[in-house]
């Protein structure tokens, strides 16, 4: 594989992570550069959740460092490392909406919180509105979520971790439990967000379909490591059976 130059947004060098006797993690490292779709791929149980934990710091790994923009996020301290996630948009599993509110609400609720960012912004509807219209959903904003479908929910989510214009997004199996239909929608969107907003985005997923239509790069992480990195064709082509072996449906 070809050196990158480029200076990377996220970046993470020899993490070690483990439980009592289970080694997790064991030297994972990874570049995530600006404006690429950087997509990982683990089996069950690999460490791919304990890794957005470590970025999002809900886990402390045992050795290693976690730079985002240059700046060590593990010695970094709590009020900077709040301005510092507010370039992050995240689009978790089981990042729900707030059911008791309407579509509006849910998307004030980051920019609420975030106000010294904020200030620099349009202001609290055109923000709202411009992001509910970047995944097309203006006409839900005084919708419950209740009223959406699984689809569009996902959407304002999406719409949500992109309301504090974040240059990161990570999303954590976008399509799971989504058909196929949907899930296709979402990837497109995925797509021409990162056109809109130019962001760096980190994917962890199973779906070998999202994998291919998205990814510039991706790396497989196996036994703790970053096993194996390339392009969707470069790693199901690879004379590797076990880096192939992830590709077959
Ligand atoms: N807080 C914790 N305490 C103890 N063990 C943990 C903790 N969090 C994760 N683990 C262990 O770390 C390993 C990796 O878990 P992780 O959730 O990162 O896997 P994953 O690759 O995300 O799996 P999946 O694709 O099924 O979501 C598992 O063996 C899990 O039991």
């Amino acid at each position: 594989m070809k050196k990158d130059n480029r200076k990377p947004v996220l970046e993470l060098k020899d993490i070690h992570k483990s439980f009592g006797t289970n080694h997790v993690l064991k030297g994972f490292n990874m570049q995530l550069y600006e404006g690429e779709n950087l997509v990982i791929m683990g089996k069950s149980g690999s460490g791919k959740s304990v890794m957005v934990k470590c970025i999002v710091g809900l886990v402390q790994p045992d050795r290693g460092s976690i730079t985002i923009k240059d700046q060590d996020i593990i010695t970094m301290g709590q009020k900077e490392l709040d301005l510092l996630r507010t370039e992050i948009g995240f689009l978790f599993q089981g990042s729900a909406l707030y059911d008791s509110m309407t579509v509006r609400e849910n998307l004030e609720f980051p920019l609420r919180r975030h106000e010294d960012k904020v200030k620099n912004f349009q202001g609290t509807d055109a923000s709202v509105k411009s992001a509910l219209e970047s995944v097309g959903l203006l006409h839900a904003i005084d919708m419950m979520p209740s009223e959406l479908s699984g689809g569009m929910q996902r959407r304002v989510a999406l719409a949500r971790a992109l309301i504090l214009k974040p240059e990161i997004i990570m999303y954590d199996e976008p399509t799971t439990g989504l058909d196929p239909i949907t899930a296709n929608e979402i990837i497109q969107l995925m797509r021409s967000i990162q056109k809109e907003y130019n962001t760096s985005s980190l994917i962890i997923t199973h779906d070998v379909d999202c994998a291919r239509v998205i990814s510039n790069r991706i790396i497989l992480l196996v036994d703790g490591i970053n096993y194996a990195e390339g392009t969707y064709e470069e790693l199901s082509n690879s004379s590797d059976p076990q880096a192939r072996a992830f590709f077959k449906n």
